[in-house]
């Protein structure tokens, strides 16, 4: 995955191009559907003033759409891309990419994969192979009734941590980043044991810290390494690799040595994720290798996304009393449409992977112009997920906007013209297969915080969106707790 978040004052305030529609060509595609206007017609920067960073990349990009309009080509480093932020351009991708989608994966992890040869989980699979996994993987990570499992193991990871703030008299949350990397992987483990869970996570406790830590690194040196080829960093062996493998080799041993303990506990009476995964008959190096990547993929994804959900509704005070009342009123909180709208704002603005990539198989039209096959695109959800042609007065935290209108027939949010514009967990085949369990847990985590606690920001200085990696907090964010009180909703 690429990183990605917040629009500068000045990108922000760049007139819309000309060139943001899309060209005649897309029109006339009715007619002529695989015909589109050469790739060499596509805008690029060309001598337009600008340099990308990695950790503004998101910003940059943003900048050349404002520019150059919705599809546009340009080179970041040695790679050419093609950009697109028009959200019909955007499913279109997801509509061509193909039987076995092809996504980017990190130069330095597939490098170590290679080095030491390491065979990874589902995000790094492909072709046949991948379509297999996936297609055993679905039904237990996606279908409904597996909500009950992902409830109860976040609803009690989510009542630790709070039940260790209160206990501690927390008033600001120390390490929030720390200790939501560890939330993440305490509630991975909880789905994979299910009921056993309870028994067995005190002894855990160590490693797990110790896993929760060493993941957090590994997105650290990834980051570092961004500016440099992983195969040259190695042969010259820089410290920035020597650091990456050790905090790889920590990760992947430390998850391995975790999963073969849970997996002997996993054939009798627990009902958990991996008891359903050795059922359908999955060999156990197969059970780790995925097992080792959700561990790894749940980490940073979901203890970052509920940071920045955390920081909006600190931020925003009202909101926070509304979304606590209904907290209180509702029975089934996974259903709270106010409440999901509250998740669905903060991946809107705040999109952990801001750019998702594809590798076009085969020769296709995107934006009225003909793509060569192997192109590589870049779909910008920072840039879709902030135009307000998609979302009315985009820069707003505002979840009402993804309530119903109650006239709709056609399934109509109240402010939302296009809904497709921000999707934080991609679509089609390959999109993220741990959106529900993320989902509930975000729900259910921010459910129990809200109702014991108000929360602050206590950062005096400005919040910005950076890439490391994924989309980060410019700096730590620092929230302060205070008990919340009937008076307080
Ligand atoms: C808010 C939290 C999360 C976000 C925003 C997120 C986002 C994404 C996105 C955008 C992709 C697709 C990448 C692509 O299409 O190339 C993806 C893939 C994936 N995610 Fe997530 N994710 C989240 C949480 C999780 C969790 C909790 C798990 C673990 C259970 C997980 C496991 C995976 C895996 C294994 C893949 C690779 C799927 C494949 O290639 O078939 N994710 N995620």
């Amino acid at each position: 995955m690429w990183s990605a978040v917040r629009v500068g004052a000045a990108a922000r305030k760049l007139p819309r191009a000309a060139g943001t529609s899309l060209p005649p060509a897309r029109r006339r595609q009715h007619s002529a559907p695989r015909r589109g206007l050469p790739i060499d017609a596509m805008p690029t920067p060309g001598d337009l003033p600008g340099t990308p960073s990695a950790a503004r990349l998101h910003e940059y990009i943003d900048m050349r759409h404002r520019q150059l309009g919705p599809v546009f080509r340009d080179r970041i480093g040695p790679v050419s891309a093609v950009f697109v932020a028009d959200p019909d351009e955007m499913r279109r991708t997801f509509g061509l990419e193909g039987k076995y989608p092809m996504h980017v994966l990190p130069e330095p992890w597939v490098h170590y994969n290679q080095l030491f040869g390491v065979k990874r989980g589902l995000f790094f699979m492909d072709g046949a192979d991948w379509l297999k996994m996936r297609r055993l993987m679905n039904p237990l990570m996606l279908r409904t009734d597996q909500g009950d499992i992902f409830s109860s193991a976040c609803q009690h990871v989510a009542e630790s941590l709070v039940s260790k703030w209160k206990a501690g008299g927390t008033r600001v949350i120390g390490d929030l980043e720390a200790q939501l990397y560890k939330w993440s992987l305490d509630t991975v483990i909880a789905v994979l044991m299910g009921p056993l869970y309870e028994t067995h996570a005190p002894k855990w406790n160590d490693e797990v810290e110790y896993l929760a830590h060493n993941i957090h690194k590994v997105f650290l040196e990834t980051g570092n390494m961004s500016l440099i080829s992983a195969k040259d960093a190695q042969e010259g062996q820089l410290p920035v690799w020597k650091r990456f493998i050790t905090t790889v080799d920590a990760s992947l041993n430390t998850a391995r040595s975790l999963v073969l303990q849970m997996i002997p506990l996993s054939t009798g009476e627990s009902g958990g994720l991996l008891k359903g995964m050795i059922e359908c008959g999955m060999s156990e190096e197969d059970i780790i290798k995925v097992v080792i990547d959700f561990i790894i993929a749940a980490g940073d994804t979901t203890a970052l996304s509920l940071q920045w959900t955390l920081y909006l509704l600190a931020e925003n005070p009202l909101t926070q009393g509304h979304v606590a009342a209904e907290l209180t009123q509702e029975t089934d909180i996974l259903q709270s449409a106010l409440v999901r709208g509250v998740v669905r704002e903060a991946l809107r603005l705040y999109p952990v992977a801001p750019f998702l990539t594809r590798i076009m198989p085969e020769s296709c039209v995107i934006g009225g112009y003909e793509l060569p096959p192997k192109e590589l695109v870049l779909l910008s959800l920072f840039t879709s997920g902030r135009n307000a042609n998609n979302f009315p007065e985009p820069e707003r935290f505002w979840p009402e906007r993804w309530l119903r209108t109650s006239h709709s027939t056609n399934g109509s949010y109240k402010a939302v013209h296009n809904p497709h514009a921000s999707m934080p967990f991609a679509m089609g085949a390959r999109s993220c297969i741990g959106r529900k369990l993320a989902e509930t847990q975000m729900i259910t985590t921010l459910a129990a915080i809200l109702r014991d606690f108000e929360i602050e920001l206590l950062n005096t200085e400005n919040i910005d969106m950076v890439l490391r990696m994924v989309a980060v907090p410019s700096i730590p964010l620092k929230i302060g707790l205070r008990p919340r009180t009937q008076t307080s909703l």
